[in-house]
């Protein structure tokens, strides 16, 4: 396919300059000359980049940073005063040969495994957490923030073929004092309608699972993807003592995880619809072959914000947009 030749050729950078004004403001791997390497104090940069990872540090606050892998633009950690607000599995394959166990994984362009359609296909969660993604540049100072691109030339050719469309993905990422916001736009680039579902696949750090509660939930019509059951959820607080996996539909609320009484994080959305509540618990985590150490599930939640219980159509020439933010508490 020519266009699609031309798409290979050109970074997705320049791509997106071209085409979108909107997006010109992106300067490419911006870092101000500043805060340049000094030959006598080492001073953290508010943007590092190496080859594998972009990291971001607040100038006002050095312990609270965020680490972001190009393999997925996988979020790793998130410290807020020091304090690790994500688990990351020991056993994490951090190498670009899977995709990431812990952090912050991107779904798109299919949330788990589809059984028909054009993303039946592909891999469980897409292919956006198996791919390199762009390191788009520094956006803003204040709030620190930055953005990655994706766009087919970027996708592994195996996954490129299986779900053969062209898309923009651009991914932006803001660090405050004691919050994270993400942020994703999705246009059609392609001449065809296409569908698609998406989900941010947070994995919180937690003390202790069993004094963990999920509140904003209650009400919604449940997937439970454990007892293969539908139903509304009565309780005023998720808790988990066994193995979760559910999807609630259409949280209108909120949602707070709490953990001993305390309110931990808040999470807000913008055009996610439903979060998905997930917990391997003992036999689960020990099937995971990444999953470590194995008892690891007694410190971790996740609590994903989504569009995954219906598809979003997106004509050419379309944009789409949502937001997650998350705020510590605690
Ligand atoms: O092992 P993966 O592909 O990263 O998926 C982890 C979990 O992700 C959750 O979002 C799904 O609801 C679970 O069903 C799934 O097991």
């Amino acid at each position: 396919m020519a266009a699609r030749a031309l798409l290979q050729r050109s970074s997705l950078a320049t791509r997106i300059a071209s085409h979108c004004p909107k997006y010109l403001r992106i300067r490419p791997n911006q870092l101000s000359s500043l805060y340049s390497s000094t030959r006598y104090f080492h001073i953290r940069m508010p943007i590092e980049q190496t080859d594998k990872e972009v990291i971001l540090t607040l100038p006002s606050d050095p312990s609270t940073s965020v680490k972001v892998l190009l393999h997925g633009a996988n979020i790793l950690s998130w410290t807020v005063a020091g304090n690790e607000k994500l688990w990351l599995s020991e056993g994490a394959i951090l190498n670009g040969s899977k995709a990431v166990r812990g952090g912050v994984p991107l779904v798109f362009p299919v949330f788990g495994k589809s059984s028909s359609g054009p993303t039946s296909t592909l891999p469980q969660h897409g292919f956006a957490r198996l791919s390199t993604w762009e390191f788009l540049g520094q956006v803003s100072a204040s709030p620190l923030t930055v953005q990655f691109g994706l766009g087919p030339e970027n996708v592994p050719e195996v996954l490129r073929k299986a779900w053969d469309f062209d898309f923009t993905l651009i991914y932006t990422i803001s660090l405050g004092a004691d919050t994270l916001e993400t942020a994703m736009r999705v246009e059609n680039t392609s001449s065809v309608d296409w569908d698609f579902q998406i989900l941010f696949h947070t994995y919180f750090h937690i003390p202790d699972i069993q004094q963990v509660e999920v509140k904003g939930l209650t009400g919604t019509n449940v997937k439970d993807k454990v007892s293969k059951s539908d139903y509304s959820e009565s309780n005023t607080a998720v808790t988990v003592a066994s193995e979760v996996d559910r999807v609630y539909e259409n949280v209108d609320d909120d949602v707070l995880i709490t953990s001993a009484g305390k309110a931990r994080f808040q999470i807000y959305r913008k055009n996610l619809a439903d979060v998905v509540v997930w917990n391997p618990w003992v036999n689960a985590s020990k099937n995971m072959g990444d999953f470590r150490p194995e008892d690891g599930y007694k410190s971790m939640i996740c609590v994903e914000a989504g569009s995954v219980s219906g598809w979003t159509t997106l004509s050419p020439g379309q944009t789409w947009e949502c937001s997650e933010k998350v705020k510590s508490l605690l």
